[in-house]
């Protein structure tokens, strides 16, 4: 078990933005936990995932990979061989702790542990890509160009798993479950400051979109199929087709 997330429990003198720093990835496995409802679900069913889609000899992608709960669930549930599961994050602190995490468990599939800005490496061969809550911390002129770059490195058949925090277009709806959220931290045991200041943090950094943009971007990336498959509150997951 990781250690428990009182990162935001005291009042925090000058609130700068989000970084997944060493601070964040030794308590991360507690936080997202606690934080996003449903996580360990999607985790499971990545790995439904991929014993669906892995084909033999391609390659899997868990892009902002963080500790790689996401690469263990797929790596656990692959049955096709000669496959590698590449698995790429920009915090150097993340990183180091996956590549421990992973070598910490035995397995067939090799994965190779990238520290590298997802927008930067390449895509090729791929019959399953995740975006497990990475998404949302990309610029949105960015967003549009990843996906295209996922959709041409992705084999006829392949698929994209796209997790993401939402905002929703009908404003009553959006407060509902923005709110069932919350309800959902304090039951997890964080308090109304460390919602507070973790949400201050997040402000400039997690910028989320709706359904039905993440929809319209799919499509215009190439994914003539797209749906949500997974939904809790305001988090949720699609799968895109190729
Ligand atoms: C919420 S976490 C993802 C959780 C993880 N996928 C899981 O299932 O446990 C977002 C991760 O994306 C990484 N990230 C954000 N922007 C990135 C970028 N441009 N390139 C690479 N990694 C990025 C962060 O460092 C962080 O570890
Ligand atoms: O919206 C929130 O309160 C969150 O904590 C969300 C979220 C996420 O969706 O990635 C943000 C940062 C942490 O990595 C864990 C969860």
């Amino acid at each position: 078990m990781s250690d428990r997330d009182t990162l935001f429990s005291a009042p925090i003198d000058k609130l700068g933005d989000w970084t997944f720093d060493e601070r964040v990835a030794e308590v991360f496995p507690d936080m997202i936990q606690r934080s996003v409802p449903g996580y360990s679900n999607i985790i499971s069913m990545i790995g439904m995932l991929a014993e669906r889609f892995v084909t033999p000899d391609s390659q899997v992608y868990d892009l902002g990979c963080s500790l790689g709960a996401a690469t263990l669930s797929v790596r656990r549930n692959i049955k096709a061989p000669g496959c590698t599961i590449i698995a790429v994050d920009n915090s150097p602190a993340m990183v180091e702790r996956c590549r421990r995490h992973i070598d910490a468990f035995r397995a067939d599939t090799p994965v190779n542990v990238i520290e590298a800005d997802i927008r930067d490496i390449a895509i090729e061969n791929a019959s399953l890509v995740v975006l497990n809550f990475t998404l949302q911390f990309l610029d949105p002129p960015a967003r549009l160009q990843l996906l295209e770059k996922i959709w041409q490195g992705l084999k006829p058949g392949g698929a994209l798993v796209l997790s993401e925090k939402f905002s929703f277009e009908d404003a009553e709806v959006g407060e509902l479950l923005f709110n069932m959220h919350h309800d959902f931290k304090r039951a997890n045991g964080y308090s109304e400051l460390e919602i507070s200041q973790k949400r201050s943090m997040l402000e400039n950094v997690m910028l989320t979109d709706s359904v039905e943009t993440h929809k319209a971007r799919l499509k215009q990336a190439g994914f003539s199929h797209a749906e949500l498959w997974f939904q809790c509150f305001n988090f949720g997951s699609l799968v895109a087709l190729k």
